[in-house]
């Protein structure tokens, strides 16, 4: 039975009402929908995994960056037809502003590029880990929001950035476990869709939308996928080859399809294509990499080098992504600049790695419990605690009066080292009582030599 509460009263609950909180509506305890929790327990994993994702940014010389998760709607409202912009957690403010949750990070850095101006010195190499957003209305119980890791170079044409970002994603995958014969990242580039439809006669401004249509290749059936595209305006036949090409279509396959350049020579994509793959046999992680002509990316904004990586076993979503996407700025009204980049989410490398077991034991990690034996003696372990704190130990003060059967069990809990323990008679004589916990061996220290 619920009661009447205060509000329902139209007044503020007396101060009698306030302790009588058990009779209140319990509110709901869960996380709205879509979205998580972290306690302590998925925390440090969390933490373990984005600490991982900043020590390869920062070993690459990559600065972090930061921008609000909510932004103006008008950075998202790209027209192609993108999942990730038909799902926009948007909505209009109090000030009447149309604004969204971000539902990538790409957008927001590029609002910085564009805001530094001519000061950004070039080439840029920026990170970030975020929250990003979707609203989801089918009921399929998928998640609204994830973390995504993101690293960008803005400035740089070559393929050498392309590398570098790949190369990044490589070493993040040594870091936490992972081997070549785990995970790879299949290599494309935009351009490759870019000539055939231009060989096959479909209007250059339908490239943005042919891929994202072309990018539900394997999530959608094939006919579908054709039907969409002769929805643009391609015809069925050309579709068809469209879809053939970009599913089963070798390098080789590519070469034939293609016109060459004009007076000759190989198609710059395929020549790209081929020194982006050189570039990363001269780094060594070859064995990880490989062409895929079926990889498009589904974000409109891309126009070269696309990647994406997966689990050799084929059962998961893409752990990770990006490609070069020269021409995003102006979209925003802005100069254009070389951009290259990817976006690492949170969820699916952590399936992965609980599949392969390489999830990290991750427990609380206390060095030292204080605690006083005499209550007299409770104010002083604070003072205990700020020079072991000092000393860079992390020191959890037992805050009131405990029974020592409940001190040895916390320290159980909290994997403790050491117990320091302020009793009378030897605080009269400038000592504490250690208790190291693993050897279960008890000496006495003056506080001053305490390490
Ligand atoms: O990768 C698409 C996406 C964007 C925002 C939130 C989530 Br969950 N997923």
């Amino acid at each position: 039975p619920t009661t009447t509460t205060a509000k329902e009263k139209g007044g503020r609950r007396s101060a009698g009402e306030l302790g009588k909180s058990s009779s209140r509506q319990m509110v709901d305890l869960k996380p709205p929908r879509g979205t998580r929790d972290f306690f302590p327990e998925e925390m440090r994993l969390r933490t373990w995994l984005f600490d991982k994702f900043r020590h390869v940014s920062w070993v690459y010389g990559f600065e972090e960056v930061d921008f609000p998760v909510l932004e103006s709607e008008q950075l998202y409202t790209r027209k192609a037809g993108e999942e990730i912009t038909t799902q926009l957690y948007n909505f209009e403010d109090k000030g009447g502003r149309r604004v969204s949750l971000r539902p990538e990070l790409t957008p927001s850095l590029s609002r910085l590029v564009l805001q530094k101006g001519k000061a950004l010195q070039l080439p840029t190499k920026w990170c970030a880990i975020g929250q990003c957003w979707r609203y989801e209305r089918t009921t399929r119980g998928r998640r609204r929001e994830h973390y995504q890791w993101n690293m960008d170079i803005v400035g740089v044409s070559s393929m050498e950035a392309e590398a570098e970002v790949i190369s990044a994603i490589v070493d993040l995958f040594k870091l936490v476990g992972l081997t070549s014969e785990d995970v790879y990242i299949k290599v494309s580039n935009r351009k490759l869709l870019q000539s055939l439809i231009g060989t096959l006669g479909v209007a250059d401004d339908l490239f943005p939308q042919v891929c994202v249509c072309v990018d539900k290749l394997g999530k959608v059936p094939r006919e579908a996928l054709c039907k969409e595209l002769v929805g643009l305006g391609v015809t069925q036949d050309v579709s068809e080859t469209i879809v053939g090409l970009v599913a089963e279509g070798t390098f080789e396959d590519y070469e034939r399809a293609l016109s060459p350049q004009e007076g000759g020579g190989e198609p710059e994509v395929l020549r790209e294509i081929k020194e982006l793959l050189e570039i990363l046999r001269a780094r060594g992680i070859e064995d990880w990499v490989e062409f895929d002509g079926s990889i498009v990316r589904g974000l409109a904004y891309y126009s070269g080098t696309v990647f994406e990586a997966f689990d050799r076993e084929g059962e998961l979503r893409a752990i990770c992504g990006g490609g070069r996407y020269d021409h995003l700025l102006s979209t925003f009204g802005g100069t254009d600049q070389p951009m290259v980049g990817f976006g690492f989410g949170d969820a699916v490398i952590v399936e992965l790695l609980k599949q392969k077991g390489l999830l990290p034991e991750l427990s609380p990690e206390i060095d030292d419990i204080v605690v006083a034996l005499d209550p007299a003696l409770q104010r002083y372990t604070g003072q205990v605690a700020g020079k072991l704190r000092s000393l860079g130990r992390r020191v959890d003060v037992v805050l009131e009066q405990k029974k020592m059967k409940w001190v040895f069990k916390h320290g159980d809990r909290t994997n403790a080292r050491r117990l320091i323990i302020l009793g009378q008679e030897e605080w009269e004589r400038g000592v504490v009582k250690v208790r190291n916990l693993a050897e279960r061996e008890e000496t006495e220290i003056l506080v001053d030599d305490l390490i």
